[in-house]
């Protein structure tokens, strides 16, 4: 089977504010039916990228090619309607005076019986059959979102934009809305680009993640390289808490609480950071202080005494003062485990869940 065409292609993207680089150099290609996560922290630059491949932001430098035709480069500037994007923002505004069908149907130029047709059948693949004739404001909120999606997906763009779509929802209808849309967008085959800075909606929603910072990818890759690889520190510590021991590395080693770590490829004398995630420690008890028996596996076992033991639902966050030498760590456990604090226990650490990065990057 041949792959998926690319529907949009990006490359060398860039934009300045005030001489203030915002968009640096960003490159992207996305292919047919293919879902990219643009994740990164506010003010890093989704929202310009987006709004430069949309049309409603001129570009720098750089271009944008979208079915093969390019779209917007140093001397050239197709407006939005001539681009064959979707859009869906936050604040997708219906239009209030028109029905949900004159909604759907408002960027369709075709015969009236034909219009009729595709917006039935839209508004039965986002599950609102019979909805037609009702206004906006009788509709609930993921009602009008699904209303909304209908609408961008109608005149069949070759590549969506969606601007944080999801964040006007509440909790318990957006998980709900996210599936229908997925699975709608992927059934239409097209090339999705959704802008977020949620890792969690990025992990659920993506094919892809692009990690932005500072107006830059800094990965990019399957939700599940770039959460069990993550390129440096930061990358690491915007899926989830993390624990940082620090050492130095001396003839290939860090000396740690849990042993000596292989630090191979940094320089004698180089501070090294060792990062895990809070669900990467293992927890174990006492017995009279003799601890645990670790699997090789489970590498070598250190003791450290509770400071704080916090219930959040899902998990329980233990914070340890490890006797080696009085650093933190914290270990995550599924359910509810609440030891007192200036209790001994042991910790563990998987040593293939450990990231070692040099120290300050
Ligand atoms: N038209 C503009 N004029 C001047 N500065 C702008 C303009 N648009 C955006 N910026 C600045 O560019 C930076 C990046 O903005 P952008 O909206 O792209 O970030 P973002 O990653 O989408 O953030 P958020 O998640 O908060 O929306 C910000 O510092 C913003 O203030």
């Amino acid at each position: 089977m041949s792959p998926p065409p690319v529907r949009l292609h990006v490359t060398g993207l860039t934009r300045a504010f005030g001489g203030q680089p915002v968009v640096d150099d960003l490159s992207l290609t996305i292919a047919a039916g293919q879902v990219t996560c643009l994740l990164g922290p506010s003010g890093c630059g989704k929202s310009t990228t987006l709004r430069m491949i949309a049309g409603v932001e001129p570009l720098d430098n750089g271009r944008v090619v979208i079915d093969g035709r390019v779209v917007a480069d140093q001397g050239l500037h197709l407006p939005p309607e001539a681009r064959s994007v979707g859009l869906m923002f936050q604040d997708f505004a219906l239009f209030p005076h028109m029905t949900v069908a004159q909604n759907v149907g408002f960027g369709l130029r075709d015969a009236r019986d034909y219009k009729a047709r595709r917006v039935d059948a839209l508004l039965e693949r986002v599950n609102l059959t019979g909805f037609g004739p009702k206004h906006p404001h009788q509709l609930s909120g993921g009602e009008q979102q699904r209303v909304a999606l209908a609408r961008a997906l109608a005149p069949r763009p070759r590549v969506m934009l969606m601007d944080e779509p999801f964040s006007g929802l509440d909790n318990r209808l957006r998980d709900g809305i996210r599936d229908t849309t997925l699975e709608v967008l992927k059934d239409e085959g097209t090339a999705v680009l959704l802008v977020t800075h949620e890792p969690d909606e990025a992990l659920r929603m993506g094919d892809e993640i692009a990690l932005m910072r500072a107006g830059r990818i800094v990965q990019r890759g399957s939700p599940y390289n770039v959460y069990n690889a993550p390129v440096d520190r930061a990358a690491a510590a915007f899926f989830s808490d993390i624990n940082v021991i620090r050492g130095t590395s001396r003839g290939a080693l860090t000396n740690t609480p849990f042993g000596a770590f292989l630090t191979p490829g940094h320089a004698e004398g180089a501070e090294v950071e060792i990062v895990i995630r809070p669900q990467h420690l293992k927890i174990d008890f006492d017995r009279a202080g003799r601890g645990p028996n670790p699997t090789p596996q489970d590498g070598t076992a250190a003791r450290g005494t509770v400071t704080r033991a916090r219930f959040l639902g899902r998990e329980s966050l233990v914070d340890f003062a490890m006797d080696f030498d009085g650093s933190r760590l914290t270990a995550s456990v599924p359910n509810v485990f609440l030891p007192k604090p200036g209790t001994a226990l042991w910790l563990m650490i998987r040593r293939d869940r450990c990231f070692v990065f040099p120290a300050g990057r």
